[in-house]
């Protein structure tokens, strides 16, 4: 169909009804089915107006598409559901009395730009909109729950903590025990669970909710996906990712600067990334510096025809200076393992890293020498690591926050459960926590944005032929 028959077949088009499959949430009512639902308190507020059809309440039935771009030319609507999801925001009626919650916030996993931000207006959240005076941190992770005391929490003491990195509650990895982290809440008394973390704490808040139904406990858990690699999938990109990339982008500069100062310089930076490539791939198509991106998610290798070397080769004849990224997941397989070398583990149980980018200065170095004995080289070896995630939110990524903590908040005292909050094509939905927890978001190496990248860079696509 050409262009202008597409046009004028919409100029009238009437779409007939979509087969939605609306992702269901769990809430407190499945399991406690007597529980007395309250006005919202928002409803006595001087500062938001609103009168019951204004669409500042939102009802179960305000849903988010999932997918939102279609082929007008004879595949919409399809057969195939379209995945909806619940939106976020406050409801006019809610399940939990302000003055009996117990809130705890949890931060779980490595750090990220914003995690104070969230815990910070989550405090403000839960005690400027709902009158809540019971909000407690937990200490240092999972641990926390049954190793310490929780510290109190109010908007005085919290008032700065935006202008913080990391996350003043603490974080730590492993220390994961069901039992005694649910027998915590019970005895604790909380009734309201935020947890603040990546794949591998939403795992865990998956198990702490399935145990908390189990117990028929009333207490609602919620979880704010935080992921500085923004390798969590279903929704549109994590908070802190910017302000990662922002970073990532000082190191590019330096390296990009001190190649370009040396003759046959080359720039090499090694950023973080454990499975996905996202920071390593947007910092790169940011800067316009970068002569190679190296990620996770497709192989390369250095000798021989269409190899990095063959490549850096004939970019040092051409402009004198190269600069590489590397994301500190990629080419795992390439660097050969001494005697019985095994991959270690952190307490979380990932997987540790052999340094991708020590082993690339090095064997940068030897080629040099092999190849080009005599001639003028320099390899510059920037390893930023935490320097990207060890700093407060910039603008964007601290608004995200807030936003995140007062959708989470809502969506809580709603009397949902086993929930997650996310932005969904630049909508703040609710999620199914187990879905989350399992959703994967690699860079997609088939898509225009990668076909993009290699353009930028002309860099090798490394299939051997
Ligand atoms: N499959 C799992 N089940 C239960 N808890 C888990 C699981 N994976 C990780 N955890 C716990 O979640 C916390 C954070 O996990 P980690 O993988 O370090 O970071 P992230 O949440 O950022 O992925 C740790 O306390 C860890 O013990
Ligand atoms: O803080 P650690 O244990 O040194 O871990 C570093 C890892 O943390 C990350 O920044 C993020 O990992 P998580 O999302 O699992 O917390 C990775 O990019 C990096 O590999
Ligand atoms: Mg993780």
């Amino acid at each position: 169909m050409n262009t202008d028959s597409i046009q004028d077949q919409l100029e009238s088009l009437t779409i007939s009804p979509i087969n939605v499959k609306l992702k269901r949430l769990p809430r407190l009512t499945d399991y406690l089915p007597g529980l007395q639902t309250h006005t919202n308190p928002l409803q006595h507020s001087n500062f938001y107006h609103h009168s019951d059809n204004d669409g500042f309440y939102i009802t179960h039935s305000d849903v988010i598409l999932r997918q939102i771009v279609f082929d007008f030319s004879g595949h919409f609507p399809s057969s195939t559901p379209h995945l909806a999801y619940h939106n976020a925001g406050p409801r006019k009626e809610i399940l939990f009395d302000p003055k009996q919650v117990r809130a705890a916030i949890v931060t779980c996993g490595g750090l990220c730009p914003g995690l104070n931000t969230v815990i910070r207006e989550l405090v403000v959240g839960l005690w400027e909109l709902y009158g809540v005076r019971e909000i407690f941190g937990i200490k240092a992770g999972y641990r926390g729950f049954y190793s310490s005391d929780p510290i109190p929490l109010d908007p005085k003491l919290v008032h700065n903590w935006h202008k913080r990195g990391g996350t003043v509650l603490e974080t730590s990895r492993g220390g994961f025990d069901l039992k005694k982290i649910v027998d915590a809440i019970e005895t604790r008394g909380y009734n309201q669970v935020y947890i603040i973390g990546g794949d591998g704490t939403l795992r865990g808040a998956v198990q702490i909710f399935n145990e908390i139904q189990h117990r028929k406990l009333n207490v609602a858990v919620t979880g704010i996906p935080k992921t500085v690699d923004n390798d969590v999938g279903i929704i549109d990109r994590s908070f802190g990712f910017q302000t990662a990339v922002e970073m990532a982008q000082q190191a590019i500069s330096a390296a990009h600067v001190e190649a370009e100062s040396s003759p046959n310089g080359i720039g090499l930076v090694k950023l973080m990334g454990r499975n996905t490539g996202h920071i390593t791939l947007d910092a790169t198509l940011s800067s316009c510096d970068v002569d190679c991106c190296l990620i996770p998610e497709t192989d390369f290798y250095l000798e021989g025809k269409g190899g990095l070397l063959e490549f850096l080769d004939l970019r040092l004849k051409e402009n004198g200076h190269a600069v590489i990224v590397v994301a500190e997941g990629a080419g795992q397989d390439i660097i050969p393992r001494i005697g019985s070398q095994k991959q270690e583990r952190d307490e979380s149980g990932n997987l540790g890293f052999l340094d991708i980018g020590a082993w690339l200065n090095s064997e940068l170095k030897k080629w040099w020498e092999r190849d080009h004995k005599g001639e003028l080289f320099t390899v510059k070896y920037i390893d930023p690591t935490y320097m990207i995630r060890a700093v407060t939110a910039n603008a964007t990524d601290n608004l995200y926050c807030t936003l995140l903590a007062h959708s989470a908040i809502h969506g809580i005292m709603a009397g949902y459960t086993g929930f997650v909050t996310g932005p969904i094509n630049g909508n703040y939905a609710y999620i199914p926590m187990d879905e989350v927890a399992h959703a994967k978001s690699p860079v997609n190496t088939k898509d225009h944005k990668w076909a993009w990248l290699r353009s930028v860079t002309a860099q090798p696509d490394f299939q051997r032929t």
